[in-house]
């Protein structure tokens, strides 16, 4: 197994068209993800092959609004949809491999990593949300979700799976509880209702593990880990000074992980912040 791919099981490669699916690299319970070859250009791809006969009506709207999305956008970090088409009950989407994996095993594999690391890749995932102006995805942002382009810190984070967004527009709320509980603000497991400073929550969740090599709350079952994002006074900031971060750095990350909404960082605050404006070495 190369670095940067997740462990699977055996597989035998496939024919689907002008694809040969090779090993498995992702499964869900809707879907599975192929690494693959494009047969004619010999290009190496990554495929996604989904089930349609398994999703719900919501969940058949929900991949059609992945689908749009993927098919309408062109941006550096987002995954590039190549081509997609439906065969024998199943719809094939063609996407650029990434040959990092995604950022969960990442840090799994490398640790945390360096400050200017984690620098680099929260300006890349704030230009993501500079997308829209008025109108501003909830991306129910998650680790497993982002992916890099090769396995190395000066990788180029692609976001890859926006099956449970939303469009959500300034002070409208999403009713619908979505996202891993890891990741998820306490606003949301609170009062089922969120916009998007949700989002900047699972940054500041992003942003302490990729510091820390470990996420923010833990617990030994999802309602222990529920019970400490809902208190989650006291985060284990002490730590991270120890780890000789800077006070923009620390910043940033206290007030991304401010329980109460009102007082969480916007994205334009993030956006403008010093921890991200100050230029990164060799980037
Ligand atoms: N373009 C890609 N290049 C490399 N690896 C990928 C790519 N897309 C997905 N993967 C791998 O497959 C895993 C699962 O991807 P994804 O979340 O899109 O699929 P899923 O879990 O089947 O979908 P869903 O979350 O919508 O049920 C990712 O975490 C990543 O490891």
């Amino acid at each position: 197994m190369e670095e940067g791919e997740e462990e699977e099981e055996e597989s035998e490669s496939v024919r689907v068209k002008d694809i040969l699916l090779k090993r498995k690299i992702g499964k869900g319970s809707f879907s599975a993800v192929w690494k693959a070859e494009h047969r004619g250009t010999g290009e190496e791809v990554a495929v996604k092959q989904v089930f349609l006969s398994k999703l719900s009506p919501r969940l058949k709207s929900s991949f059609h609004c992945e689908l749009n999305f993927l098919s309408s956008v062109n941006h550096p970090n987002i995954v590039r949809l190549l081509d997609f088409f439906q065969y024998d009950g199943c719809a094939y989407l063609v996407m650029e491999f990434c040959a990092g994996g995604n950022l969960a095993s990442y840090i799994r594999f490398h640790g945390r990593v360096q400050q200017q690391t984690a620098r680099r890749f929260m300006q890349q995932l704030a230009n993501i949300t500079l997308l829209e102006t008025n109108l501003f995805a909830l991306m129910v942002l998650l680790n497993q979700n982002i992916l890099l382009s090769k396995p190395r810190d000066d990788a180029i984070l692609k976001i890859a799976d926006f099956g449970l967004s939303r469009t959500v527009r300034p002070g409208e709320y999403a009713e619908t509880v979505c996202g891993t509980p890891l990741y998820m603000a306490p606003e949301v497991l609170q009062f089922q209702k969120y916009d998007s400073k949700a989002d900047m929550w699972s940054i500041g969740v992003i942003l302490f593990e990729l510091l820390n090599g470990y996420p923010p709350f833990n617990g030994r079952n999802n309602v222990q880990l529920l019970k400490n994002i809902r208190s989650s006074t006291g985060l284990p900031f002490s730590q991270m000074i120890l780890l000789g971060l800077d006070p923009d750095c620390l910043d940033v990350c206290s007030k991304l992980l401010c329980s109460n909404p009102v007082d969480r960082l916007s994205f334009d605050e993030f956006y403008q912040h010093r921890f991200l404006r100050r230029k990164v070495m060799g980037a």
